[in-house]
C-alpha cells in the first residue's frame, strides 16, 4: 500500500494515474460505431426531443433558452450533464404546469415519517416547554435563604404543586414543573440543610454553564456561596423559551430526521403532514444475469438489483418492486405499460445492440424522450422519458458505474422534485492530484475525502463498482480535465453524509 492508499484508509488505491485512458479511446471509438450504424434514427419520439431541444423551445432552469451547441460527432442527441439535470428536476413539475411536488400531501404517524418531506410548516402545538421547569435536581426556593424545606418533593410528571412563600424550599427533580412563586432553583451540590432542616445555600466551584439554555448567573450577580442567595430565575427554564404556540418552528420542503422527529413529538404532533414518497419499480434486464453464486458459462452477476432499491430509497423514494424482465422486447413492452409506478426504473439495454429494447419499446409506447443521452462518462445512454401522465421512465445504462452515474444524473432530481425535498447544496473540494477528462463530456470519478482534499479512486471504468464502493462521493470533472489541487464539484454518496442507519430507512 503506498501512502495515498494508506490515507484513503481502505485499501482501496487511489487514482495516482487517476484513469486508463484507453476506457476513454474505447467509449469514443463505441460511440463512433455505433452511430455509424443508426442511433440517430426517424425514430418520432426521439426527433420530436432533438427538434425542441434544436429549436431552443425548452428553455432552462431560469427561463432562459440555452444557447445552442455545437453537433457533437458523435452523438448529436446528447444534453450536458447540467442541462440533463435540469431538465430532470423540472420535467416532474412542467408535465401538468406544476411548480410543486404532484401529490397530495398525507399525515402519516411520526413512527413512519422518516425520511419524508414536510408538506406543511412545522408550527408548535404548544408552548416549549409547556410549563415552567426545573432545570437541575435541587430544591426550588422562594426569596433570599436560608429557607424552611417542605416535606413532600416535588417530580416530573406531577400536577401542580401548591405554591411557596417566601422563605420556601421544596426538594424538587430535573424537568419538574416549579411550584408558582418560586424565584429559583438551587442544586443539589449547591445547598445543604442543617439541623434544623433549614436550606443553606453553600460555596460552590463556579456554575457550568447552564442547561437552561440562559445563563445560569446573570451578569453581576455573585455565584452561590455560604450566605449568598441564588440568581433570580437560575436553574429554571421558563415556560415558552424555545417557542410559543403558534410559532413556526420548520418550513414545508424539510427532510423529516430523527431531530425532526424528536421536536415535532415535543410539540404536540402524533402525524405529520408529509408528502408520500415516489413509487419507483426497477425492471432489471439481462438474460446474462444471475442472482446467486458464481459467474459461469458467460453469466454475471446482477450487481444492481441489490444496489438500487436501498439507494433509491435514500434519494425519497418507495421501491415497489424488482423484476427480472428477459431480454424481450414484448416482455419489456407489457412490464412498462402495466407499471403503475410514479417512475419506472430500467437497467441495461439503453444502447444499440441486438437486445438493446429500451428505446424501441419507448418509441412503440409513444412516450417522450426528455433526455436520451447525456455529456457524461461513464453512462452517455442514459434517458428520461415521460411514458404516460405523472409516470416518468429512467433508463439506466446496463454497466454498473453507468448505472450510478444514470441515477445521480436523472434520478436524484427527478426523485427529489417528486418526493418534495430541496436541492442539496452544491460544494466544492480541491482534488488532490489530476484527473484526465474526456475531451467533450463532463467526467464523475469517486474520491475519497481526507482532510480537505478529494482522492480520486482507480477502478473507476464504467463497468467497475469498485471505486464507488470505497467512495465518499463522486467528483464532476469538466471536459478537459483538472489539475492538481483544483477546485471541483462533488456529489456526496448517501452513506457518506447520513450514515447507513439515517439514509437507508
Ligand atoms: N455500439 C455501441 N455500443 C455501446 C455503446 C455505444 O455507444 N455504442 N455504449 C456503451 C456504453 S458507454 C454503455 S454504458 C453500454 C450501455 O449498454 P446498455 O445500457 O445497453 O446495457 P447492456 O448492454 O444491457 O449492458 C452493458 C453491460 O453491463 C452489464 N450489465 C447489465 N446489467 C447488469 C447488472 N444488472 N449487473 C451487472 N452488470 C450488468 C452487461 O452484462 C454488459 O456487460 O453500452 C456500451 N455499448
Ligand atoms: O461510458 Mo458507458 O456510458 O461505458 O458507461
Amino acid at each position: 500500500m503506498n501512502a495515498s492508499e494508506a490515507r484513503a484508509g481502505r485499501g482501496t488505491e487511489a487514482a495516482d494515474d487517476a484513469e486508463d485512458p484507453d476506457d476513454l479511446h474505447v467509449e469514443e471509438a463505441l460511440a463512433l460505431v455505433n452511430d455509424a450504424f443508426g442511433r440517430t434514427s426517424g425514430d418520432p419520439a426521439r426527433a420530436r426531443a432533438r427538434d425542441s431541444r434544436r429549436g431552443g423551445s425548452r428553455p432552462d432552469a431560469d427561463g432562459r433558452r440555452p444557447a445552442a451547441r455545437p453537433a457533437r460527432h458523435d452523438d448529436r442527441h446528447a444534453l450536458s450533464w447540467t442541462e440533463a439535470r435540469t431538465v430532470a428536476e423540472h420535467a416532474a413539475r412542467r408535465g401538468t404546469g406544476r411548480r410543486t411536488a404532484p401529490h397530495a400531501p398525507v399525515p402519516v404517524p411520526l413512527g413512519t415519517a422518516l425520511g419524508l418531506t414536510l408538506a406543511a410548516p412545522l408550527t408548535a402545538l404548544t408552548d416549549l416547554p409547556p410549563f415552567d421547569t426545573s432545570a437541575m435536581d435541587g430544591w426550588a426556593v422562594s426569596g433570599p435563604g436560608p429557607w424552611a424545606v417542605r416535606e413532600e418533593g416535588v417530580l416530573a410528571g406531577h400536577a401542580e404543586h401548591p405554591p411557596l412563600t417566601d422563605g420556601e424550599a421544596v426538594r424538587i427533580a430535573t424537568g419538574a414543573r416549579v411550584p408558582p412563586d418560586t424565584t429559583a432553583v438551587l442544586r443539589s451540590e449547591h445547598g445543604r440543610t442543617d439541623d434544623n432542616g433549614r436550606l443553606h445555600a453553600t460555596a460552590s466551584r463556579p456554575s457550568a454553564p447552564s442547561r437552561s439554555g440562559t445563563p445560569s448567573r446573570p451578569p453581576g450577580v455573585s455565584r452561590a456561596g455560604a450566605g449568598s442567595t441564588v440568581a433570580h430565575g437560575q436553574d429554571i427554564r421558563p415556560r415558552g423559551q424555545e417557542c410559543r404556540s403558534g410559532e413556526r418552528l420548520l418550513p414545508a420542503g424539510t427532510l423529516v430526521t430523527p431531530a425532526v422527529l424528536g421536536l415535532a413529538a415535543a410539540a404536540g404532533y402524533d402525524t405529520l403532514s408529509t408528502l408520500p414518497r415516489p413509487r419507483v419499480e426497477v425492471l432489471v434486464l439481462g438474460d446474462e444475469l444471475l442472482t446467486a453464486g458464481l459467474p459461469h458459462d458467460g453469466l454475471i452477476r446482477d450487481a444492481l438489483g441489490p444496489m438500487l432499491p436501498p439507494w433509491l430509497r435514500a434519494l425519497g423514494a418507495e421501491v415497489t418492486a424488482v423484476r427480472r424482465v428477459r431480454d424481450d422486447a414484448q416482455t419489456l413492452y407489457r412490464a412498462i405499460t402495466r407499471s403503475g409506478a410514479d417512475v419506472v426504473l430500467t437497467t441495461g439495454g439503453t444502447a444499440a445492440g441486438p437486445v438493446d429494447h429500451v428505446h424501441p419499446t419507448l418509441h412503440r409506447i409513444g412516450a417522450e424522450l426528455l433526455v436520451d443521452g447525456v455529456e457524461v462518462r461513464p453512462g452517455h445512454p442514459m434517458l428520461l422519458a415521460r411514458t404516460k401522465e405523472d409516470q416518468y421512465l429512467v433508463g439506466l445504462p446496463g454497466n454498473p458505474l453507468a448505472a450510478v452515474s444514470g441515477l445521480l444524473t436523472l434520478a436524484e432530481p427527478l426523485l427529489r422534485t417528486l418526493a418534495g425535498r430541496p436541492a442539496p447544496e452544491p460544494y466544492t473540494m480541491p482534488l488532490r492530484d489530476a484527473v484526465q477528462g474526456h475531451p467533450q463530456d463532463t467526467r464523475l470519478v469517486p474520491v475519497v475525502l481526507r482532510g480537505d482534499a478529494a482522492l480520486p479512486l482507480r477502478y473507476n471504468g464504467p463497468a467497475m463498482l469498485r471505486g464507488v464502493a470505497a467512495a465518499d462521493a463522486l467528483a464532476v470533472v469538466p471536459p478537459g480535465g483538472t489539475r492538481p489541487g483544483q477546485e471541483t464539484e462533488l456529489l456526496d454518496l448517501p452513506w457518506a453524509s447520513g450514515g447507513i442507519g439515517v439514509c437507508f430507512t
